[in-house]
């Protein structure tokens, strides 16, 4: 079977030469999938791993947009609708100078796995844009993403494709596609979920993916028998998923010590409380500043060379982007006493870091299982909006946390079941894959 997946590997690597990211992504899922193959030949008989590694569609397509100066700019926008055997495409659209077809797709393939993972209906798919929010007026954001969905409104639907938001995608973004989308359409729908709780959003949505992280971390330490409380946590980025992960880390009695952005990290060795928190939402939600602010107003630590990792902690939140812990931030995490790392991002450990925390015994959560509370959430909002109601936020809350639950219990169950106790990442991808690959064996050779 291992030559079997060698063999698939080569195929992408040939077909898709460059795209580092994606094939990255790929090996890590498939050389973990070989017990499962082994158990359930059928999917190799019915090039299952041929054609989950092929997305099901790629759009790419120009975006022009005029600046505040009336000058003229063109960026590129794509959405890869990677899977769709177990529900409509489902994953959000990132804006970042960094977005390429290679990120979109090992974020699309992720994807696939991730929203198999929360039990619901969801196939995968992301997109996004080469288009950098920093430092561009409100007003230029909004012709940006007026620009974009003008092309992308024809491939999407509330049965056919949904996406959300990613990094350089939040409410405000969310909304100016979605009022182009109505305005095309002429239809009110949960096309685009991460909506304004004022107009189709779901209560719990923006805090969803951290506090989803911090629950899916919860259910791990019980197995050693332990809680959050007195524990030292790291966390990196200041975006989305960083800001709610500190929240719930605090409410459950952590002390999360650093935040950071892509210019540089604080080290408050006081911890985050609320009112601090507060001012990072109001910083970078709102008045869109850079992190060392937080630093010069509460006389925390900033050091534009630091990373979150050589900061001494019980426990690791990468919460920023890909590939952002190294083999060698690894070694100083678990030199420095690190026994649980968590990843709120998607793919931030590099395989060689993933591979050392396998190795000493940390406890590691892999993105597509740790994450995935936010596209759980998300298939929470498409299912109020097709009721057309609303849930509280405790029942919301409930739900996640729940899922949450589950996720890390089938996590734990399969890596178990195929030999490898204590390995979520052999255990998310086997289960991810094996509901996926299922699907697409009931549904023929499409
Ligand atoms: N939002 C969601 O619901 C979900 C998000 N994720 C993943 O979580 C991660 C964070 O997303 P989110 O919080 O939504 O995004 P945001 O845009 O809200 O925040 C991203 C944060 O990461 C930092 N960052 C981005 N790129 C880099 C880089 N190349 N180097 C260093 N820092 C960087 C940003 O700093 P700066 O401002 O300087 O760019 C910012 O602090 C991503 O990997 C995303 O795919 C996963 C599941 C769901
Ligand atoms: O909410 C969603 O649909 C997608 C969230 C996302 O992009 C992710 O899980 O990486």
């Amino acid at each position: 079977m291992k030559q079997y997946v060698e063999q698939v590997v080569r195929t992408v690597e040939a077909r898709d030469p460059g795209q580092a990211e994606f094939l990255q992504a790929v090996k890590e899922v498939l050389y973990t999938l070989i017990p499962a193959l082994e158990a359930h030949p059928e999917f190799r008989d019915n090039g299952i791993l041929e054609r989950l590694v092929e997305p099901e569609r790629q759009i790419m397509f120009r975006v022009p947009w005029e600046d505040d100066q009336g000058r003229v700019h063109v960026n590129r926008g794509y959405r890869i609708e990677f899977n769709s055997a177990i529900g409509p495409y489902k994953g959000g659209l990132r804006f970042h100078p960094s977005v390429t077809p290679s990120i979109l797709r090992f974020l699309g393939f992720e994807q696939v796995f991730k929203n198999a993972l929360t039990t619901l209906p969801m196939g995968g798919g992301k997109g996004g844009a080469d288009f950098d929010p920093k430092g561009k007026s409100d007003r230029e954001v909004m012709r940006f993403c007026q620009s974009f969905m003008t092309e992308l409104f024809r491939h999407i639907g509330p049965d056919t494709d949904v996406p959300a938001g990613d990094i350089g995608v939040g409410g405000r973004e969310i909304g100016y596609m979605f009022g182009q989308y109505k305005r095309l359409t002429n239809e009110f729908t949960g096309v685009l979920t991460g909506k304004g709780l004022g107009w189709g959003g779901s209560l719990i949505r923006p805090e969803a993916t951290g506090y989803g992280s911090v629950f899916f971390a919860e259910e791990m330490l019980k197995t050693r028998g332990e809680s959050f409380a007195g524990k030292t946590c790291a966390v990196s980025g200041s975006g989305n998923v960083a800001q709610y992960t500190v929240e719930k880390l605090h409410q459950l009695g952590a002390k999360v010590v650093s935040l950071s952005d892509s210019n540089g990290t604080v080290y408050d060795k006081d911890g985050f409380d609320e009112e601090k928190l507060d001012f990072v939402k109001e910083l970078k939600n709102r008045r869109r500043g850079r992190i060392k602010e937080y630093a010069d107003k509460y006389g925390a630590e900033y050091h534009g060379d630091l990373r979150p990792w050589d900061i001494p902690c019980d426990c690791a939140f990468p919460s920023a982007t890909q590939n952002e812990i190294t083999a060698a931030d690894a070694e100083t995490l678990i030199k420095n006493g690190c026994r649980l790392v968590c990843e709120g991002a998607n793919m931030p450990s590099t395989p060689e870091a993933i591979d050392l925390f396998l190795a000493n015994k940390v406890l590691y959560a892999p993105g597509k299982a740790s994450n995935a509370g936010g596209v759980a959430t998300s298939g929470l909002e498409m299912s109020q909006n097709s009721m057309r109601l609303s849930w509280g936020r405790d029942e919301v809350e409930d739900r996640l946390h729940q899922i949450m639950i589950k996720i890390h219990q089938t996590c734990a169950d399969t890596a178990e079941e195929y030999g490898q106790p204590g390995n979520y990442m052999m255990g998310a991808n086997i289960s991810g894959f094996i509901r996926v690959a299922k699907a697409m064996l009931d549904q023929g050779l499409v």
